[in-house]
């Protein structure tokens, strides 16, 4: 793959990712705001039964057009994986930072100089679980992603080995939550995170813990 690049982990040498400039990262960005509008517009139609069956076919066109220039792997951007902080942004993919994914919220980051990472963000109708409310698995997802990426930031990834959550409140669609997340410690491979999530009124909903480990990998 022309350009492809790999990160330092063994993992990621079998599967290389082509690094996109800012441009293509942009363009691709405005694709995916589109899609994820799109993605919440299906949900919410009440269009009657003839013009879903049009759309249905311009969207399938659409997909066939994007998909005959495939690529095997998600591309990354700048130095993908591999940076501690900023870097972590490049991640361009995920399904919770991700600007290129449309199941993405997204959220994005904010890496602090204390060393913990932040991320001001809305869930809509799309990651409903109770009525009104945010499914508890996307919570954990997010919750999940924000932690690793603290123990990212301290030079200390790896792959989540536990995840514990404390669902205080219900957490709301359709207003502002914010997540924080800090390593705790560190006990040899093991990086232990905390983290949160806040209701716009400053209230906690749910608490997290997490560790994570580096798989040894040959
Ligand atoms: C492969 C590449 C990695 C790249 C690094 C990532 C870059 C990060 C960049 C950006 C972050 C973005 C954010 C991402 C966020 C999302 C993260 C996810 O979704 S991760 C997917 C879900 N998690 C899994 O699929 C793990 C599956 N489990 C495993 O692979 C292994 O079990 C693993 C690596 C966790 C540990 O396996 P062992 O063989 O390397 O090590 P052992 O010897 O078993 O454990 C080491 C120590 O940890 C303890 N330990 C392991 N699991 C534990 C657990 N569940 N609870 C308590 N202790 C545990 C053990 O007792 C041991 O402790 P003692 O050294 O003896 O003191």
């Amino acid at each position: 793959m022309p350009g492809a690049r790999t990160s330092a982990h063994p993992i990621f040498t079998v599967q290389p990712r082509e690094p996109l400039d800012e441009r293509r990262v942009e363009h691709l960005s405005a694709l995916a705001a589109e899609v994820r509008r799109l993605n919440e517009a299906t949900v919410h139609t009440a269009l009657p039964e003839e013009e879903l069956t049009e759309l249905t076919a311009q969207v399938r066109a659409l997909t066939d057009r994007l998909d005959a220039a495939r690529r095997a792997f998600p591309p990354v951007s700048g130095d993908g994986y591999t940076t501690p902080g900023e870097g972590m942004l490049q991640q361009i993919a995920s399904p919770v930072t991700g600007e290129l994914n449309p199941i993405a919220p997204p959220c994005r980051i904010e890496f602090l100089e204390d060393g913990s990472v932040r991320t001001e963000f809305t869930l809509n109708f799309l990651y409903e679980g109770p009525p009104g409310l945010a499914h508890g698995g996307v919570s954990a997802m997010v919750l999940d992603q924000l932690l690793g990426l603290a123990a990212n930031n301290n030079g200390t990834p790896g792959l989540t080995a536990s995840l514990e959550l404390r669902y205080r409140r219900p957490t709301p669609l359709g207003q502002r939550l914010t997540a924080e997340a800090r390593i705790d410690r560190i006990e040899g491979r093991k990086a232990y995170a905390v983290g949160r999530i806040l209701n716009a009124e400053g209230k906690v909903t749910i608490e997290a813990t997490a560790m994570f480990v580096m798989p040894m990998l040959g």
